[in-house]
């Protein structure tokens, strides 16, 4: 369990996140969703650790959240590939900086998510959406205790992010890692994940909702889907 008590965190002395409670169980997927400048990156470099200086309380499993211990995948916004390594030294960096061995893993995935052939290339080789298979493989591979996704599919074409969202979830399914992904899509969130946050431009959480929609895709002329996202949107404009 993931358990985030009265988090606040300023910026020079300007307030971007305001008495935040959030508490996610093992295994579940949750979605934050904010407009521009909210500070859902800062929450999530908080969680992963970058930022140290918040006050309130983060903890795993009843203990204090410690990166140095807890192992926590971040996939951010630009992939953060090593453009001098190969796909698959990328991807096994993971297991070094964790001392672990396990090639038959990198194959595994890589094979789930359709990388098996780009294994060798060089990220400047690599469109978009091959960028992103390899962090969200380098991240499964990693066996986090917490995953934190920044916006991971916003930059893909319609066709290859459905593609992308289906891979994610597949390997998602066969080894339901705890994960928070920040989004600006509604649609995303509610195929994504099966509780979301809104987060308000003050910083502030406004509203938490249970998704019934997790892991389905709807067309908008459903009805009930299509009041969900209306409900969602005017809840984002406020
Ligand atoms: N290093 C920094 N120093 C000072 N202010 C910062 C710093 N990084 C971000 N900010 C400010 O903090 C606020 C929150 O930024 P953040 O990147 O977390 O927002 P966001 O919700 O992720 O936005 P977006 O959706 O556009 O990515 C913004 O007003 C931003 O300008």
């Amino acid at each position: 369990m993931l358990n985030i008590e009265g988090l606040n965190f300023s910026y020079n002395e300007r307030n971007i996140l305001k008495n935040i409670n959030i508490s996610v169980k093992n295994g579940e997927i949750i979605s934050i969703i904010g407009p521009s400048g909210a500070g859902k990156t800062t929450f999530l470099k908080i969680l992963a650790g970058i930022i140290k200086d918040y006050t309130g309380q983060i903890k795993i499993n009843d203990e204090k959240i410690n990166p140095k211990k807890n192992i926590i995948g971040l996939i951010p916004q630009d992939y953060g590939l090593l453009p001098w390594k190969t796909v698959y030294e990328n991807i096994k960096i993971s297991l070094k900086i964790k001392r672990k061995k396990n090639d038959d893993l990198i194959h595994k995935i890589s094979n789930l998510i359709g990388i098996e052939d780009i294994l060798n290339k060089y990220p400047k080789k690599l469109s978009g959406g091959q960028k992103q298979r390899v962090a969200i493989a380098r991240s499964f591979v990693l066996k986090p205790q917490l995953l934190l996704m920044d916006e991971p599919f916003s930059a893909l074409d319609a066709i290859t992010r459905d593609n992308i969202q289906d891979n994610f979830l597949k390997i998602w399914n066969n080894n339901p890692v705890t994960t928070l992904i920040v989004t600006h899509s509604v649609e995303e969130a509610l195929y994504l994940s099966q509780k979301i946050y809104i987060i308000t431009e003050e910083g502030n959480l406004y509203k938490k909702i249970d998704n019934d929609f997790f892991q389905k895709r709807f067309e908008f002329y459903n009805e009930d889907y299509y009041k969900c996202i209306k409900n969602i949107k005017k809840d984002l404009s406020i």
